[in-house]
């Protein structure tokens, strides 16, 4: 007789998935590969930045004392002494009625407490000598980029756990990072198993399809800052893939295999839980799709038996694998973000189990729109490349309104969130909002 499993909640799935779920170690990588990684210590300014007063323009730098007489009636007139630009110092000393011409980015003469931009000076020579005239008055401080204005040493501005975008790797460049300290990514293995599965250059056969997922997750790895390992793709056969599956288990830190958790007859994953002594987390989830996705763990290591639907794959990665792996990579926030949008269109279809509905998110007229893309079904493939979120519909004996708001997992964010708050589901989803458009 068939086996009945009993469904758990979402939630309840990854409360258990997460007790294994541990941080790994840190190396050092060159900046140039810093990109996409996570900062594993705390960035702190070891200087002020800028470094020294400096100008923001091209001009000269004057003494505002010297300028109060002057008036577009009264023209003052500064003797120019020297010339800087960036990267130089002038040494010199400036006294009464004198101006030092200087560039944008140049340290500002100790003498000189305001700059004076060449659009409002009118420059004369007289007798090989350089002068400027000024008909304004100008303030201590005017047109100066103070040190520390922008950061004062000492102050945290990048912590432990941040996903390093350009604008970090700008950062980590000003504080003379030349190499990075990072979270080792955790190596995650993938097994695809189906006898119908073809190469991607084998020729269409009766019977068969080519296996996309092996793929799929493999992108969905590296999006969440893993280190895939294909382990290749094997048939339906116990011994083939307990073997496979046993061999790649010393070989990585996480090992995802697809296909093959049902109760069908050739779907082996649970007697290779049980040839391994693999202890079960669960083995149903009240999900659509991805209901048959099994979590087991041997000493600490999870064993992610994802479906052979491709779309229930895809759900079950980014719902139970990708926060492993960034809890791994010491994210501060391992989960994917969570927003609050209006449904685009309806969907009539009422389920029992919670949805995450293949997504597109939008602008429409400043709100967020979620659409539902393509066919939702969990062996579809096609409606994966234009989804950009997964709409939650909590399962429930109706069908949700175009209008409606509902939360949504974004699937290309980096900040993401924590468990807390997204296992909090902070929209009512049967509560109707404004119609849009
Ligand atoms: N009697 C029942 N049958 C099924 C149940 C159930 O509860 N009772 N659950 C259904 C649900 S829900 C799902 S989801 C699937 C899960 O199946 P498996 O995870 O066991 O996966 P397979 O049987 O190996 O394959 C399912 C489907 O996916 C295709 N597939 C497999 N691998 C790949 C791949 N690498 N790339 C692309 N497509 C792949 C495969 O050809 C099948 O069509 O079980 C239901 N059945
Ligand atoms: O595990 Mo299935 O995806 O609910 O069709
Ligand atoms: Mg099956």
């Amino acid at each position: 007789m068939v086996e009945r499993r009993k469904p758990i909640k979402v939630n309840e799935a990854i409360t258990k998935v997460m007790e294994f779920a541990k941080p790994g170690n840190c190396y050092q990588v060159p900046i140039e590969d810093s990109y996409g990684h996570f900062l594993s210590e705390d960035l702190i300014a070891d200087h002020h930045v800028p470094p020294f007063d400096r100008s923001p323009y091209d001009g000269f730098a004057i003494r505002s004392e010297d300028t109060i007489t002057a008036s577009s009636s009264n023209p003052i007139r500064f003797e120019v002494v020297g010339e800087i630009g960036a990267g130089s110092v002038f040494e010199g000393i400036v006294n009464h009625m004198q101006a030092v011409r200087i560039m944008t980015g140049a340290q500002v003469p100790k003498d000189c407490d305001a700059v004076v931009m060449f659009e409002v000076v009118q420059e004369e020579s007289m007798e090989g000598k350089s002068y400027i005239q000024l008909k304004r008055k100008v303030h201590k401080g005017d047109n100066i980029s103070f040190t520390g204005e922008d950061t004062e040493k000492g102050t945290p501005l990048v912590p432990k756990g941040t996903y390093i975008n350009p604008g970090v790797v700008a950062l980590l460049a000003t504080f003379g990072y030349k190499y990075v300290p990072v979270s080792i990514k955790p190596k995650v293995g993938i097994i695809a198993t189906g006898s119908e599965l073809l190469g991607l250059d084998e020729p269409m056969q009766p019977g068969k399809i080519r296996n996309s997922n092996a793929y799929m997750i493999h992108s969905q790895i590296k999006r969440a800052g893993g280190e895939p390992i294909y382990f290749g793709q094997f048939s339906d056969e116990l011994e083939t893939c307990y073997n496979q599956v046993n061999d790649a288990l010393e070989k990585v830190d996480i090992l995802i295999t697809t296909g093959g958790v049902s109760v069908g007859d050739y779907d082996y994953l649970p007697a290779i839980y049980e040839k391994l002594g693999a202890n079960v987390l669960f083995n149903k989830i009240g999900m659509r799709p991805g209901s048959v996705t099994t979590v087991a763990e041997l000493d600490g290591k999870l064993l992610f038996g994802l479906s052979g639907n491709p779309s229930a794959c895809y759900v079950g990665f980014e719902l139970f694998t990708r926060p492993v792996i960034r809890t791994y990579l010491h994210a501060n926030n391992p989960f994917s973000k969570k927003e609050t949008a209006i449904l685009g269109s309806d969907f009539p279809k009422p389920n029992p189990f919670d949805r995450f509905v293949r997504g597109h998110l939008s602008f429409h007229d400043g709100q967020l729109i979620a659409t539902p893309v393509g066919l939702d079904k969990s062996n579809v493939v096609s409606s994966l490349a234009g989804a950009n979120v997964l709409i939650v519909l909590p399962g429930g004996t109706r069908g949700y309104k175009e209008g409606m708001e509902v939360s949504v997992i974004l699937l290309e964010d980096q900040e993401g969130t924590t468990m807390e708050k997204f296992m909090t589901t902070d929209v009512n989803s049967r509560r109707s909002r404004r119609k849009h458009g």
